[in-house]
């Protein structure tokens, strides 16, 4: 079970999730989110992620030259795009950075579902999040929020993909087992307040998931 712990802001939550068995973690350079990195402190923090454990930067709608210079600065294994990139975009970064792309999509319905396809050979992995909590609302993720699993559940998958959205220590073990999902995703249900991660629930969320 590969399991990512995102939204990480220290070195201590960073050795923690190592600990607990993680095999990705993630860092926001985003600036409306409470977990938002500069990029001096993300590079500074993916300096102290042990080796055998990827690196994530996840950006939110960024421009090519925001995403080239990120990259170069934090030199993360996987970028995730958490907006709205489009494929061909998607594509691009992947070709000219030489780093793994994720693509995160809301899941509102079984045509959602469907438009992930369209990311099939552009991505090198698709996260089914659920959608914001409104239109209007800060953050496209990182919300705490859950989508109907069920949806997931028989669905024939045309790429690599990973579960995220509203996923806790109590509900890790349903959620994998509902969807079938090789990867989980956390941010919000493993913190003690909004943007403060916790070490104890960190080593739950892991052992939860792993469990089945
Ligand atoms: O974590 C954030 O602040 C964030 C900001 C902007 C886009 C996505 C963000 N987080 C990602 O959202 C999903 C679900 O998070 P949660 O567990 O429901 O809080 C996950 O991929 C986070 O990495």
């Amino acid at each position: 079970m590969l399991i990512k712990i995102c939204g990480l802001s220290t070195s201590e939550t960073i050795a923690a999730a190592a600990a607990a068995g993680a095999s990705h973690v993630g860092l926001v350079h985003f600036a409306a989110s409470p977990r938002h990195l500069a990029l001096d402190r993300a590079a500074s923090l993916r300096a102290t992620v042990p080796s055998g454990l990827k690196t994530v930067l996840l950006l939110v709608d960024a421009s090519e030259e925001e995403i080239a210079h990120a990259v170069a600065r934090v030199r993360p294994d996987i970028v995730q795009f958490h907006g709205k990139e489009p494929p061909g975009h998607v594509a691009r970064m992947r070709g000219a950075l030489g780093v793994e792309a994720w693509k995160a999509l809301a899941v509102r319905d079984q045509a959602s579902l469907e438009s992930a396809r369209e990311y099939a050979g552009a991505a090198d992995r698709i996260l089914f999040d659920a959608p914001p909590p409104s239109p209007d609302a800060a953050l496209p993720g990182g919300n705490g929020e859950g989508f109907d699993w069920t949806l997931l559940a028989g669905h024939r998958h045309a790429a690599p993909w990973g579960l995220a959205g509203g996923l806790t220590p109590a509900n890790a073990r349903a959620a994998i087992a509902a969807t079938g999902a090789p990867l989980v995703d956390v941010s919000s249900g493993v913190e003690k307040a909004r943007g403060v991660k916790d070490v104890d629930k960190i080593a739950a969320f892991c052992k939860a998931a792993r469990s089945l």
